[in-house]
C-alpha cells in the first residue's frame, strides 16, 4: 500500500453513491481505499475483488474480534481476496492475535504477499470517561493504546489502528517498522466537523506526529468537490511527510 496517499474510507450507504464517487477520478488513477463494514455488508467479497481488478490497493476494515478458531478461518478466507492489509480488535487477546496471523498466512494464495495485519487499540471515537466508567480501565486512554500495542506488536502482528496523537508514542516505543495507521482526521478550518471523532488531528498534524497511513471518510465523500478534497488532503500529508524525512 502507498504511504504516500491517503486510505479513503468508502462508508456509503448505496452501490449508486459509491460508484458515482468512484467515477470522479480520473480512470486508471490507483487509490488506497478502505472497505469497512457497511459496504462489505452490502456487496461483500464481490465489490473487494472488483476493487482489487480495478488495480485499487484495499484495507479490508472489519475489524474482527472473535474466538481465535473462527478469525483464524475467517482471515484464511479474507487472504485470498488480495487485499493489502486486514485488521482484528487487539482486546481480542493475544491467542486471537496469534491465530489471526496464522489464518492469513495459510490462506494467501502462493508466491504472493500476506494482507498486512493491524489492531484496534482504541478506537478513535473512544474518551477518557468511556474507558474509565465503561471499561472500567486502570489506566488512562493513552496507556491503554500503548498497552494493546505492545500486546499487538508481541504477537507479532504489522500495527495498530491508534489516533494519530498516538503515533509518535508507539513509534518511539516499538521501532520505526511497527505501522500506525491512523483515522480521525480533519482539516484545519473554523467550522472543523468533527462528527463522532473525539480523538482527531489534521494530516499535517499526524504526519509530524509519526503517523504512516491516515484513513480519511466524510471530509472527503462529503466534500463539495471530493477530488479537490481528496487531492488536498493528499498534498497536505505529501509535503508534511517530506519534512518529517528531511
Ligand atoms: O478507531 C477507528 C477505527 C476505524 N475507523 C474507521 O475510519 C473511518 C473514518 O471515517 P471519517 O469519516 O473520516 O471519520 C471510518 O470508516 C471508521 O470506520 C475509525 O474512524 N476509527
Amino acid at each position: 500500500m502507498n504511504q504516500q496517499l491517503p486510505i479513503i474510507a468508502l462508508d456509503f450507504g448505496t452501490m449508486e453513491e459509491l460508484q458515482a464517487f468512484l467515477e470522479l477520478f480520473p480512470k486508471g488513477e490507483t487509490l488506497n481505499l478502505k472497505v469497512g463494514m457497511e459496504m462489505f455488508y452490502l456487496n461483500g467479497p464481490e465489490l473487494v475483488r472488483e476493487l482489487v481488478a480495478a488495480g485499487h490497493q484495499i484495507f479490508l476494515d472489519l475489524k474482527l474480534h472473535d474466538i481465535p478458531n473462527t478469525v483464524k478461518r475467517s482471515m484464511t478466507i479474507l487472504a485470498q481476496l488480495g487485499v493489502a492489509m486486514v485488521n482484528v480488535h487487539a482486546a481480542g487477546g493475544t491467542p486471537m492475535l496469534q491465530a489471526a496471523r496464522e489464518g492469513l498466512l495459510a490462506g494467501t494464495p502462493a508466491g504472493a504477499q500476506p494482507p498486512l495485519l493491524i489492531a484496534v487499540t482504541q478506537l478513535t471515537s473512544t474518551t477518557e470517561a468511556l474507558v474509565a466508567q465503561e471499561q472500567l480501565s486502570r489506566v488512562n486512554l493513552a496507556d491503554s493504546v500503548a498497552h494493546y500495542a505492545q500486546v499487538t506488536a508481541e504477537a507479532g502482528l504489522d500495527g495498530v489502528v491508534c489516533s494519530p496523537l498516538e503515533a509518535g508514542d508507539i513509534k518511539s516505543a516499538l521501532g520505526r517498522e511497527f505501522l500506525t495507521v491512523t483515522p480521525g482526521i480533519r482539516l484545519a478550518s473554523n467550522d472543523v466537523q468533527a462528527d463522532d471523532q473525539h480523538r482527531i488531528a489534521t494530516p499535517a498534524r499526524a504526519a509530524a506526529l509519526g503517523s504512516d497511513f491516515i484513513v480519511v471518510g466524510r471530509p472527503i465523500t462529503l466534500a463539495a468537490d471530493p477530488v479537490a478534497a481528496y487531492r488536498q488532503i493528499s498534498a497536505e500529508w505529501q509535503a508534511a511527510k517530506a519534512q518529517t524525512q528531511a
